[in-house]
């Protein structure tokens, strides 16, 4: 595990990972990429952990790519390299488990981007997003345009992606971005709660549910609605899905056991 990423384990099958670069507002490194999919796919391993939480500082989640790093490379080294290429598969193709993203100050950029790359995103008070890249001669990279424009619609992203400017937690939320907003203020623990409570489902179906609202995003409506269906009926096989119903029946607690 690298310094700038810290991998916190909480109890309720919480696992937590902070990017941790502050002097620079946690601008996203190769080091720091390399290391979130090793530790993203370690989570997504270990049995004891239902959810995953990644989370930044007060003053930023990710202030973007790493500008310093980036700005001398020449086409052929981000070509041959295929620059953010790899990480991005491993996050689609082998993490299954829910990532929320817990975002507090700064998520520009590549931040936005990787905020995107998580399930949903729950804002701070005093979040910022935008995709500022125009205004360093290039534009986004990691899906900037594409999960921004799905998420927000076509006028307000070219707004973002054509001028650079940010945009608030407020603005963020009625657009669509964010799911749910919460005071700086214990945001992190509150944000930790809320990935305790999915946790303390079943995981497989959390799974299947994740994978169900992902699909929406690739599928048109008919072949969404058959995907979903065979999913729903496959939770029937399922342990969880009898202790869920019957636990409801018999006014008790479920007692999910991932079956
Ligand atoms: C398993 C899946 C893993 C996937 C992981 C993917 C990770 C890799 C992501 C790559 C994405 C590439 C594609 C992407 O679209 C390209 C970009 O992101 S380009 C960068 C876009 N971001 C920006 O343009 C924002 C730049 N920053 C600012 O505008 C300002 O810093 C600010 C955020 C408005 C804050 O301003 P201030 O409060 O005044 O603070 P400072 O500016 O003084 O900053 C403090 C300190 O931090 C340094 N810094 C800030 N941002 C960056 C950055 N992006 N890169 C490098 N350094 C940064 C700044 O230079 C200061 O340092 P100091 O001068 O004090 O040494």
């Amino acid at each position: 595990m690298s310094e700038q990423l810290v991998l916190t384990k909480i109890d309720g099958g919480v696992g937590v990972l902070t990017l941790n670069r502050p002097a620079v507002l946690n601008a996203l490194s190769n080091e720091v990429m390399e290391a979130l999919g090793e530790a993203l796919l370690a989570l997504e391993n270990n049995d004891a952990v239902g959810a995953i939480v990644l989370t930044g500082n007060e003053k930023a989640f990710a202030a973007g790519a790493d500008i310093s790093a980036m700005k001398d490379w020449s086409y052929m080294d981000v070509y041959k390299s295929n620059y953010i290429g790899g990480p991005w598969e491993t996050m689609k193709n082998a993490i299954r488990k829910p990532v929320i993203a817990a975002v507090s100050g700064y998520a520009l950029g590549g931040g936005c981007e990787l905020a995107m790359m998580c399930d949903f995103i729950i804002a701070a008070d005093n979040a910022k997003f935008g995709q500022p890249e125009i205004k360093l001669g290039t534009i986004p990279g990691l899906g900037g345009t594409q999960r921004l424009t799905r998420a927000i619609g076509k006028s307000k992203a070219m707004d973002l992606v054509l001028t650079g400017r940010m945009m608030d937690a407020k603005e963020a939320e009625s657009a669509g971005l964010v799911a749910r907003i919460l005071p700086l203020e214990n945001f992190l623990e509150e944000v930790v709660k809320v990935a305790q409570g999915i946790a303390g489902l079943s995981t497989p179906v959390v799974m299947m549910a994740k994978q169900c609202v992902n699909a929406a995003l690739e599928t048109t409506l008919e072949q969404g609605l058959q995907y979903e269906r065979r999913v729903f009926h496959a939770t029937f096989a399922t342990q969880d899905q009898k202790e869920g119903m019957n636990a409801f029946v018999e006014k008790r607690q479920a007692n999910f056991r991932n079956m």
